[in-house]
């Protein structure tokens, strides 16, 4: 798409550095700036560097990454957009994501309060103008002393298209910069505050509902009083039809008020389900975490938090307050007879308060039991090739019947002591009724009560203790939930690998230079350290290979080195900066890092090479699996990219996955990359090829390569040789391995 784009030229137009009177001209040429990934780089250092004017330090890099997103389908659904051009909406909405609030405005007149914005020129290009004074627009140009250039309103204004982009900072980002951040809302209650609109109309909605309910009582008392006694049929109709609409009344109260939970519910539950999906990616993947069960059954136990959530039990609480209103009512009535329905309230409730921690400790037990019982299925399915090879059917049976008749008799405890508490709760209610039944003739006997007053304080026993009997099954649920609460807190409360209370240092390229100190790393706290390396330098570009048997290290070196984990003490440095202090994003987009295992991902295979979703164009996927050697085999293949990759990966070999591997290290193209026996699984040849390949592809990056293979050692200058975590060898290739071979011919005589 070769657009000629006719650009406003601000080399031209600007007057800083030109000789005094005169005035230049813009240049009405035509730029070679018009490929579209250039243009959209060139916009995102614009707009860097309009967030940075704003008090926002976001690197191009990442801008440019978000607006490749905005462009994508979602973007073009909302601009409707249909090719990849970045438009001032997607700058917008990317100004959005970083925390701005921006707009595409259109302006009749250039005066100084739009500024600072980003203007369109009638020619597509963007320019940032930082301020106007009189006649002279302040525009932002890197290739000046200071950044800015002066250029003529009337040199300006017939390029402008009329159309700016303004941000402006957030209240929000405001609250970051300048408030001490005090904030200790809980993850999970914390979304219940922003409701509280919703739920002060629920409150509401609950009083007049439950005012209503008392008309059926009312009714009763004044037939039985008034009514029958002197047989006025007009009064009963009257009074039935009053009751009716009160009925009617409620029942649509009701209603609204169930929507309204229903509503906030949602809302309620989507933003907690983001979060803990936000908490769970970014999780620091240190060793000692919950372990991959634990987790995965965590999230799955949010299913009994929504589920307890739900308008009737939100409804049943909401109503519970409201059972004052009717004590209030039976005491007006039926005077000390109220302290019947009081004392029978506090004995439907009291149970499921002191059985909270027994249920508790049985649901825990339950969930123990069926975590490890959903570990167990995970393996016996995903693993099922070994499983069955290794003969290992019977033991998987074996733990899966304990397991399951655990989990069976803790689940039947849980259920009898749930149903315990609703039966007391129900048995109370009709206890309360029939007492205050009897209580009410002793008054009617003594003549200080009516028949009417009997009925109508049986109708209201019934409607104050209703709420309280569903409290008792709600109790008895509670438990679960809070076992459920306290397993998510695990996961909202771990170790992100980007804090939110702490600011990093934004890298917008990395050279690759990496020094070691004192670096010292424990798996497990208590246990023996796995690395411990007192000094070491890899100058940038170096090319670095380190060997050592199975088990020495190499591996957990490299995931130190890319950041995976974090040292147990001493420090890495990348570029002078501590790794810990860099920012995930620089760090993720500088430093590649191909594991040993190459994990894909169910979905097509442009999915999985593409994860970041940041590359729609198709022939650089192809480049790039033509690099990894893949690129024969797909384009042969009948669904090419659109390959299904099943679930748990399958759909390509071993070899093939390697090769996706470094497909997608191809495609993010680091200044940095570390690799962990990254031709392990592949045939010679393909091998070769890739070595071959890789002499370019190095060039200018720094490169750590773990291996046992002697053709990648090629690639390499310097060996390092590890030995239970030490480094026991570091020097140039060919001496070290002069020496080895030398070793070992020594050790073969
Ligand atoms: N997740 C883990 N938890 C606990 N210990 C681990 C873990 N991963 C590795 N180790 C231990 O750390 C040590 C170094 O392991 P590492 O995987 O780094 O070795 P390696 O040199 O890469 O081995 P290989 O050549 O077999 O890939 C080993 O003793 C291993 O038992």
């Amino acid at each position: 798409m070769a657009d000629r784009v006719i650009a406003f030229d601000i080399n031209a137009a600007r007057v800083s550095g030109a000789a005094e009177g005169v005035r230049p001209k813009p240049a009405l040429a035509p730029t070679a700036d018009t490929k579209t990934p250039r243009r959209a780089k060139a916009r995102s250092e614009l707009a860097a560097a309009y967030a940075g004017l704003l008090g926002a330090q976001v690197p191009a890099a990442d801008i440019l990454e978000q607006m490749l997103l905005a462009v994508g389908e979602a973007s073009a659904a909302v601009t409707g957009a249909s090719n990849d051009e970045v438009q001032p909406e997607h700058i917008a909405a990317v100004l959005r994501v970083a925390g701005m609030t921006a707009a595409v405005e259109q302006i009749d007149r250039l005066s100084p309060g739009q500024w600072p914005a980003l203007a369109q020129m009638t020619s597509g290009q963007l320019v940032l103008v930082i301020g106007q004074e009189h006649d002279t627009l302040f525009v932002y140009d890197k290739t000046c002393p200071d950044q800015r250039a002066e250029v003529p309103l009337e040199d300006f204004a017939p390029f402008f298209s009329g159309k700016i982009i303004r941000a402006r900072t957030s209240l929000k980002q405001l609250e970051q910069r300048h408030a001490p951040t005090t904030s200790t809302e809980h993850w999970f209650w914390g979304a219940f505050k922003a409701q509280r609109r919703a739920f002060a109309e629920v409150a509401v909605g609950s009083f007049f509902a439950n005012i209503l309910a008392v008309s059926v009582a009312m009714f009763s008392m004044q037939v039985y009083d008034r009514v029958i006694p002197h047989k006025s049929e007009s009064t009963l109709w009257v009074l039935a039809l009053g009751a009716m609409l009160a009925l009617v009344l409620e029942m649509a109260l009701k209603l609204a008020r169930s929507g309204l939970m229903d509503l906030s519910g949602r809302k309620i539950e989507l933003t907690v389900q983001s979060l803990l999906m936000d908490r769970l990616l970014g999780m620091k993947a240190a060793p000692g975490r919950r372990s991959p069960s634990q987790l995965f059954s965590a999230m799955r136990e949010f299913s009994s938090v929504r589920e307890f959530f739900t308008a009737s039990t939100i409804g049943t609480l909401a109503d519970i307050p409201f059972i004052f209103i009717f004590l209030l009512l039976v005491a007006s009535i039926g005077g000390n007879l109220v302290w019947v329905l009081a004392l029978g309230a506090v004995l439907m409730v009291l149970p499921g308060f002191f059985m909270q921690r027994k249920m508790i400790e049985i649901t825990k037990s339950t969930q123990g039991a069926s975590m490890r019982a959903a570990k167990l299925l995970h393996e016996a399915i995903y693993e099922h090739e070994t499983v069955s090879t290794q003969r290992g059917n019977d033991r998987f049976k074996r733990i899966w019947e304990e397991l399951s008749t655990l989990s069976a008799v803790k689940s039947s405890e849980s259920r009898k002591l749930a149903s315990a508490l609703t039966y007391w709760a129900q048995m109370v209610q009709q206890g309360t009724y029939l007492a205050a039944v009897v209580f009410g003739t002793y008054m009617v006997f003594a003549g200080e009560f009516t028949v009417g007053a009997i009925i109508a304080i049986g109708i209201l026993t019934s409607r104050t203790l209703a709420p309280l009997t569903q409290l008792a099954g709600t109790l008895a649920r509670w438990a679960n939930v809070k076992a459920a609460l306290d397993g998510l807190d695990a996961i909202v409360c771990a170790d992100q690998v980007q804090a939110e209370s702490r600011s990093y240092l934004r890298a917008e390229a990395i050279e690759g230079e990496f020094e070691l100190r004192g670096l010292e790393f424990k798996y497990d706290a208590d246990g023996a350290t796995n690395i411990d390396i007192a000094s070491l330098r890899v100058p940038a570009g170096q090319r670095v290979a380190i060997l050592g048997a199975n088990g020495s290290g190499k591996s957990t070196l490299l995931r130190l080195l890319a950041g995976v984990y974090e040292p147990s003490s001493g420090r890495i440095l990348l570029d002078g900066v501590d790794l810990g202090q860099l920012h995930p994003r620089d760090l993720r987009r500088s430093v590649g890092y191909l594991s040993q295992d190459v994990r894909l991902f169910s979905g097509t295979l442009r999915d999985n090479l593409n994860l970041t979703q940041l590359e729609r164009d198709e022939e650089r996927l192809y480049q790039a699996l033509d690099f990894a050697g893949l690129g024969p085999f797909l384009r042969a293949h009948p669904r090419g990219l659109d390959l299904e990759i099943r679930d748990g990966g399958e759909g390509l070999s071993v070899g093939q996955r390697q090769s996706i591997g470094w497909a997608r290290l191809w495609l993010q193209d680091p200044s940095v990359v570390l690799l962990d026996e990254p031709t392990a699984s592949l045939d010679t040849t393909l091998e070769t090829t890739l070595v071959s390949r890789l002499d370019t592809w190095l060039t200018g990056r720094t490169a750590i390569i773990a291996t046992h293979r002697v053709p990648i050692l090629s690639l390499t200058t310097r060996t390092l040789i590890l030995q239970n975590g030490r480094m026991a060898v570091d020097g140039p290739r060919d001496a070290v391995l002069a020496h080895l071979t030398k070793a070992k011919a020594g050790a073969g005589q």
